[in-house]
């Protein structure tokens, strides 16, 4: 960290500087350093240049993330703010999530000018989505709907919503909540329902494993509750170690002591699915996670983890 400026690194997109500035703004409330002190840059990933493929085709790891640890590493930013959603579970060397911001609502918001939920559209409607787990599970619930690759940021998906290119989306009510538009929602679907993915609602903080003044400074606004729920959901993915093309989903939450996890993997078309549900002390959420983890690769067996 430079002496007099905090260099916070993100991507360009609404939702991505609306996350840059929560950490701002929470930085600025807990040091009582100005405002000045933290300088946002903007980093411009791999996974802002492909717009016109899914991703899951393009296929690789952190290609919302790689160029912003690059900039870390190359000490040109001193802390990066990522979705939790959109980051691997292993980390380049020299790096460390050094806090998680307190998560948002983890659930996934049905959007649609059509009808007033995924149950009540009318057959053959279309539905639009790039997430394989929201694809997998629409296409558990409502068999007959039509589900197509929907990809771009939340305001232009939005926008094909609205130009009547498909139906419904289905989007993370976090980012809708953070970028202040909640009203677009039509219904938020319950976690049981559609169990969210691994990190959804939570931003994480990176820095250089190195830097003790930056890992001090985030120290003061890194939420517990929310650490422990996603040192959970992590060891989970990690141990799934599914390729991009795998369906996965995790919840773990703080309950008093204790912490509660939902997992599930399914199927691309949704036709075949395991669940776990496992709880235990908080002070072993990584081992829950990864025994979670083993328990569902194993019961899955080898066709979950294909491609
Ligand atoms: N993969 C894109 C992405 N990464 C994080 C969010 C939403 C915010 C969050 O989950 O924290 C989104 C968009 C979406 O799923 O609607």
């Amino acid at each position: 960290m430079s002496a007099d400026k905090v260099r916070i690194g993100t991507r360009g997109s609404a939702l991505a500087l609306a996350q840059a500035t929560e950490t701002r703004e929470r930085l600025v409330a807990a040091s009582g350093r100005p405002a000045e002190d933290f300088e946002i840059v903007v980093i411009k990933t791999s996974g802002d240049r492909i717009l016109d493929r899914p991703l899951s085709e393009v296929g690789g790891k952190g290609l919302f993330t790689k160029e912003i640890e690059d900039a870390l590493l190359a000490g040109t930013i001193d802390l990066a703010v990522h979705s939790s959603k959109d980051m691997p579970t292993i980390l380049p060397d020299g790096l460390t999530i050094s806090a998680f911001l307190p998560r948002e609502d983890v659930r996934d918001a049905f959007v649609s000018p059509r009808a007033e939920s995924l149950s009540a559209l009318p057959p053959g409607a279309v539905v639009g989505t790039a997430s394989l787990r929201r694809q997998a599970m629409v296409k558990r619930a409502r068999p007959d709907l039509a589900v197509v690759t929907f990809r771009g940021n939340v305001q232009s998906r939005l926008a094909k919503l609205a130009a009547g290119e498909v139906d419904a989306t289905l989007l993370a009510l976090a980012g809708l909540r953070r970028l202040g538009l909640e009203h677009v929602v039509t219904a938020a679907i319950a976690p049981q329902e559609f169990l969210p993915a691994v990190g959804q609602g939570a931003i994480c903080l990176e820095s250089r494993a190195d830097d003790d003044a930056t890992s001090a400074l985030v120290a003061s606004i890194h939420h517990g509750d929310t650490g422990v729920a996603l040192a959970l959901e992590r060891a989970f993915l990690h141990e799934l170690d599914g390729s991009c093309r795998t369906p996965i989903a995790g919840w773990a939450r703080v309950v008093g002591e204790s912490v509660i996890f939902d997992g599930e993997i399914l199927t691309p078309d949704g036709s075949v699915a395991h669940a776990i549900a496992r709880s235990g002390p908080i002070g072993e959420a990584a081992a829950i996670g990864r025994e979670a983890g083993r328990v569902l690769k194993e019961r899955g067996g080898p066709r979950f983890f294909q491609g």
